[in-house]
């Protein structure tokens, strides 16, 4: 079942176009990486998926919802995870989980309950009365996670949220977000990184604006490797 469609997006920061026809469907139940290098538009793309940006040219839609015309039932379904930190370091796990429910119109035992089921998805509840401050970079990020699951979204979004974390806690936050995709979630992971895609992740690469491929990881890679198959793409472009 198709959980979003990009339907022949364009758009221009004035006279620069960050993104050119940009289309591409994905199904519920999978780990899609958007793959690009940097400046290839994965910024821009999450801004318009997440209505910061919006544009006349194209349509994006989420859970059977168009962005333009139904924007409270598409954002109603989409899970973000900026590329930015944005806790309050100074309040605990739960304190910002709650205040993100209480935005998101929860609260009392409904907003525990979701909460919960937050927390124990990404394996956070014993740290749940700590204070953000006092978590490391890999905990930070997974709260930022769990935070983003609390309205039970049916997409959830993540812009590089490996950036700036050490190998041990890319890799682990790498596998969590994988486990999500097998409970029913569209994950949509923006990397320049290859390694964190699996051989049976779909990907979409992305490249000055417009789509070089869409397949699985092995497909894309052929008899190659996919970091192969990746620089041909981009270096190809670049020589060009
Ligand atoms: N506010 C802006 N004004 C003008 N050009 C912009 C603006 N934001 C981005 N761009 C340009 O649009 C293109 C796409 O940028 P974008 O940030 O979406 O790429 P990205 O793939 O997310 O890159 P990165 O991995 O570096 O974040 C780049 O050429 C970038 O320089």
């Amino acid at each position: 079942m198709t959980m979003l469609e990009v339907h022949d997006v364009t758009y221009q920061y004035g006279a620069k176009r960050a993104l050119d026809d940009v289309s591409f469907a994905l199904d519920a139940g999978r780990f899609c990486a958007l793959l690009g290098p940097n400046g290839a538009g994965k910024s821009t793309l999450f801004s318009l998926m997440t209505r910061l940006l919006v544009t006349r040219h194209g349509t994006i839609t989420v859970a059977g919802h168009d962005i333009a015309s139904d924007p409270r039932g598409a954002l109603a379904s989409i899970g973000v995870v900026f590329q930015q930190q944005t806790l309050d370091l100074d309040m605990t796990v739960l304190q910002n989980l709650r205040y993100f429910a209480a935005l998101q119109g929860l609260s009392g035992k409904a907003a525990q309950k979701n909460i919960d089921a937050a927390l124990d998805r990404l394996d956070m509840r014993e740290r749940a009365r700590e204070k953000a401050r006092a978590l490391n970079g890999g905990h930070r990020r997974r709260m930022e996670i769990a935070r983003a699951l609390i309205h039970d979204p049916k997409v959830l979004l993540l812009d590089e949220p490996t950036v700036g974390l050490d190998t041990a806690s890319r890799q682990a936050i790498t596998a969590h977000v994988h486990d999500l995709a097998d409970t029913g979630l569209l994950v949509f992971w923006a990397t320049h990184l290859v390694d964190e895609i699996r051989e049976t992740d779909e990907v979409v690469v992305l490249h000055q604006g417009k789509v070089r491929a869409q397949g699985t990881a092995a497909s894309i890679a052929g008899t190659g490797s996919l970091t192969d198959a990746f620089m041909a793409m981009t270096a190809r472009e670049q020589a060009a």
